[in-house]
């Protein structure tokens, strides 16, 4: 999947979101005001914030390091204790007009790393394959109403807006949208929490062939197996970062509009009270979610058969001056160009030894339900 390159507008100005970032969550809303300074280094924005250069960074990091994140410091953070609320926007008719690849080479993908996956030469266990759509709309479509769609049918208001001016000329003008539901890390005071995902099924109107498809999740090996590297990772990670870092052995489901998930709720509390939400972010990212493992053979299989993912499978929240802040995976989501009508939106899946290529294309048409319903494509 190559992002598509799309000449700025003239008018961008007109159509940017006049916040730079907006994470609307069940809990509570955060949106930053104003630009004090761009950052599309993580590190030089993580410490620059550490020495009191700046007060606040939101936005979002990139899957691939090295690549340019899009971080803001703002004038100001603003915190509302309730999901975003905003009037149903009047969003003109978007259509899919590409599929980035086809599904066919989707296909063709999974069966690559499925190769690899069962072979005794490669000793990759786990990698997360996505594919993306190109989308149009009848004319041009500001960041704030899609937020606006993405949260109000999030039955949790969940949904985001970021700028990505801040990563360069290539990212000017482009906006991160979407409804994530998969929280990276938190931080509040010592408290660190996160809720890994990794295992899906489709939700069913029917309630009670919903409830059973919900059960089979929660007992497949497969789905088990798929999860248990995500939550072997973020231990991993938090354990040199944490004490009392609690973990159950199984995980429990947990259900979007679209999808039921297994997710595990992990709590922690942090041993050096000078590590920033940031600091946690980038300590995690990326985990086998959106990557796979072991983390270095996935990510360069994924960069060989995709291309550069961009922010899709990155990570995006905020940091504010005492250290506390929420990082979601970015997932769930599509980029807006400068022109307002050009979007692609992403999905992806993991795949381990025991996976189906056909349930694997399948299972990314379901994830890509959640942009798309939200903005009224009918595929
Ligand atoms: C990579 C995505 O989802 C992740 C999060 C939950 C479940 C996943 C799965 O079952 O494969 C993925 O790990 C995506 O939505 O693009």
């Amino acid at each position: 999947m190559r992002v598509p390159v799309v000449a700025p507008a003239g008018d961008r100005a007109e159509r940017s979101v006049a916040r730079p970032f907006v994470l609307s969550r069940p809990h509570g809303t955060v949106a930053a005001e104003g630009i004090d300074q761009r950052f599309d280094s993580a590190s030089a924005a993580a410490d620059a914030l550490r020495s009191g250069r700046v007060t606040a960074l939101t936005g979002a990091l990139p899957f691939a390091p090295g690549h340019p994140a899009a971080l803001t410091a703002p004038h100001a953070l603003r915190h509302s204790p309730a999901p975003l609320e905003t009037p149903r926007p009047s969003l003109p008719p978007i259509r899919i007009s590409t599929a980035l690849p086809s599904e066919a080479e989707h296909v063709d993908r999974v069966a690559t790393a499925l190769r690899l996956l069962r072979s005794d030469d490669s000793d990759l266990l786990k990698v997360v394959l996505a594919r993306a759509l190109v989308l149009d709309a009848e004319r041009p479509v500001g960041a704030d109403d899609l937020l606006a769609a993405l949260t109000r049918n999030d039955p949790l208001g969940n949904g985001f807006a970021v700028d990505l001016t801040p990563a360069g000329d290539v990212w000017a003008g482009r906006h991160l949208v979407g409804s994530s539901p998969e929280v990276l890390v938190r931080r509040q005071g010592d408290r660190v929490t996160a809720h890994p995902l990794a295992g899906s099924a489709p939700r069913h109107p029917d309630p009670e062939v919903d409830r059973a498809t919900g059960e089979r999740l929660a007992a497949s090996a497969k789905n088990l197996a798929e999860h248990a590297h995500v939550v072997d990772a973020l231990r991993a990670a938090l354990e040199p970062l944490c004490t009392d870092l609690e973990i159950p052995d199984r995980p429990s489901l947990t259900s979007t509009r679209q999808l039921w998930h297994l997710g595990t709720p992990v709590a922690g509390r942090l041993r050096d009270p000078g590590t920033t939400a940031l600091d946690l972010a980038l300590a995690v990212h990326p985990t086998p979610a959106i990557c796979g493992t072991p983390t270095a053979a996935a990510r360069d299989l994924i960069l060989d058969l995709e291309g550069d993912r961009g922010f899709y499978a990155g990570a995006l929240g905020w940091c504010d001056a005492d250290g506390d802040g929420e990082w979601m995976v970015t997932i769930r989501c599509a980029v807006l160009e400068p022109d307002g009508v050009t979007l692609t939106a992403y999905a992806g899946g993991g795949i381990v030894a025991a996976s189906d290529p056909a349930d694997e294309l399948a299972e990314t048409t379901v994830k890509f339900g959640t942009v798309l319903e939200a903005l009224g494509v009918h595929s």
